[in-house]
């Protein structure tokens, strides 16, 4: 068998074509939906998925604010620029690129971002809104995930879905998502994670299976069934000083080898990654349709 490649980057610009339209909508009821964006330090990876947000909302119509801070930045600092977002009119979407030079400050930082200008999904009143099934703005990678299962004609209801990995972006609310009684859940799902024992034994039940540990290779065919559905979360660089930047990204999940296995599975680049920034659009553009409506 030879997997069926779940494309994100083609199902990311259909639904940017969606959004390109709602956003013309709200320009012409004079509002432009806008994101303010603030990045800490000159993390590379961090500074290259900034510019690809910005040049994403700039393709759509949506106008975009960056500001950025020097690695030594002050947790008051941080927070002067969030406050200052929360603030304008024109800025109906915040964006906090993770992570943090001092990981520490990250909980502080996202709580002041007020919770309608929300656009990663990760404000605590975000997190619960969407445990108790209610309506909020949903972390951008599961929420992109998600699409990718649906729009590819992938039954969640009833599969068993195995989650590896538990982080706050995306192992814990993709479980969530997937369990939860709506139009894109009723999955039976399992959590793991690196210290689980016998992974393997957990992961051949899957019938989706999701790999979020960021562990580059991690998910090997012998842990795979016959026929599964594997989306792949990992975003890892690897050394290559023959490939342009010097480095290809690969995910968690043994590639060639498991493609021969499963029936379907996204690639790294071009599965789940072009989805999270895609989310990210549509948050922003429903916070801006929010306050129309309001308006
Ligand atoms: N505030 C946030 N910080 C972080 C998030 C997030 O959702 N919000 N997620 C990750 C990184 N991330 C977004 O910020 C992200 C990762 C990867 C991609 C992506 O499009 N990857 C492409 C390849 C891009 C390339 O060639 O370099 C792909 O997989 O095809 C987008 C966003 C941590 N921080």
């Amino acid at each position: 068998m030879s997997a069926d490649i779940l494309d994100g980057k083609q199902i990311a610009a259909d639904i940017r074509e969606e959004l390109k339209r709602r956003a013309a909508e709200l320009t012409s009821a004079g509002v432009t939906p806008g994101l303010g964006v603030l990045l800490v330090g000159d993390d590379p990876a961090s500074r290259s998925y900034v510019t690809a947000k910005e040049r994403a909302c700039e393709k759509v119509g949506l106008h975009s604010q960056e500001t950025v801070l020097p690695a030594s930045a002050s947790r008051e600092e941080i927070l002067e620029v969030v406050r200052g977002y929360n603030a304008d009119e024109r800025i109906h979407g915040i964006l906090v690129q993770l992570p943090l030079p001092d990981s520490a400050m990250e909980a502080d930082v996202i709580e002041t971002i007020l919770p309608e200008k929300d656009a990663d999904g990760f404000h605590p009143v975000s997190v619960g809104r969407m445990m108790l099934g209610l309506p909020a703005p949903l972390p951008c990678t599961p929420h992109g995930i998600l699409q990718i299962l649906k729009r590819s004609g992938v039954t969640i209801e009833g599969a068993h879905a195995v989650v590896v990995g538990r982080s706050n972006i995306v192992g814990k609310p993709v479980a969530n998502l997937l369990s939860r009684k709506w139009e894109l859940g009723n999955a039976t799902v399992t959590v793991c994670h690196t210290r689980t024992k016998d992974l393997g034994a957990i992961t051949r039940q899957a019938d989706i299976l999701i790999a979020a540990a960021g562990k580059h290779n991690m998910i090997s065919a012998d842990m795979v069934r016959e026929g599964a559905v594997v989306i792949d979360v990992g975003v890892n660089r690897i050394e290559d000083p023959s490939a342009k930047r010097g480095y290809r990204l690969r995910g968690d999940v043994d590639f060639e080898a498991v493609r021969e296995k499963a029936a379907a599975i996204t690639p790294v680049p071009g599965g789940v990654g072009p989805m999270t920034i895609t989310m990210l659009l549509q948050n922003t553009v429903e916070a801006a349709e929010r306050v129309v409506a309001n308006s």
